[in-house]
């Protein structure tokens, strides 16, 4: 289980998170949600240890992660998949997933049984893939690992709606194996469609979580906080 508490963070003098707290159980998919700017990216950043916290606490599995490096933090057990995907064009698909296999929760061949498209292209530079590919790599990097936690920073952006449910489904799958997961997605569709809960940020804190089906059909609420159509 993940639990975040009262944590604060940002860049030089400027503060982004005030005192955020969150948690995620095992196995559990959780959505953050938000307008432009309110911290969502600068959250997994945190957690990542790529920002330094100021002040609060990130405990995985009852282990204490706030101050550690980036390195600690994943063997630790969380994993990154940034936004913008961050691929090596010129690295072939096979040799970025070889280098960052660690462990025995994910191998290989059952990375590739989850991405059927990257074992046909195991052999071709990344650059050569589509960008829904190139999200399936970054994904599969990641779970390489061998996170328990993994942290999906708009893994939708750029892609086209059948990609995206082609997305849906893998995340889905690695859910169900028992990995918890927390997305930061604007595109609904597949926030609900891998979420069990939502978690919306106002101002770099979380000011309301809710389980996915009750804050879908609550029009009103998501109006208010994620500024959509009532
Ligand atoms: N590297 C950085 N240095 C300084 N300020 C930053 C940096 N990254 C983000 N910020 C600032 O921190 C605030 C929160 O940005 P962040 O990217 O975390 O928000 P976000 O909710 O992920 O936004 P979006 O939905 O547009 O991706 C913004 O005001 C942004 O300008």
């Amino acid at each position: 289980m993940l639990l975040v508490h009262d944590l604060h963070s940002g860049y030089g003098s400027g503060t982004v998170l005030h005192g955020l707290s969150l948690q995620v159980r095992t196995g559990q998919a959780l959505a953050v949600l938000g307008r432009n700017g309110v911290g969502k990216t600068t959250l997994l950043s945190t957690l990542m240890g790529l920002v330094r916290p100021r002040r609060g606490s990130i405990r995985l599995d009852g282990c204490e992660l706030a101050g550690r490096r980036p390195d600690q933090v994943s063997r630790a057990g969380i994993a990154l998949v940034p936004q913008g995907r961050r691929i090596w064009p010129t690295v072939t698909v096979h040799e970025h997933v070889r280098l960052a296999v660690r462990g025995q929760s994910w191998p290989i061949q059952r990375l590739y049984e989850l991405f059927p498209n990257l074992a046909h292209r195991r052999h071709q530079p990344a650059g050569n893939l589509s960008g829904g590919e190139q999200q399936m790599l970054a994904i599969c990097r990641a779970l390489a690992t061998g996170p328990s936690l993994i942290l999906l920073d708009e893994p939708s952006e750029g892609l086209a709606p059948g990609i995206v449910s082609h997305l849906a489904t893998a995340i889905t799958e690695m859910v169900q194996s028992g990995l918890s997961v927390v997305i930061v997605e604007h595109d609904l569709r597949l926030a609900y469609a891998v979420a069990s809960d939502v978690a919306v940020m106002v101002r770099g804190t979380v000011v309301h979580t809710a389980a996915v089906d009750e804050f879908r059909n609550d029009h009103r609420r998501a109006h208010q906080l994620l500024g959509l159509e009532a």
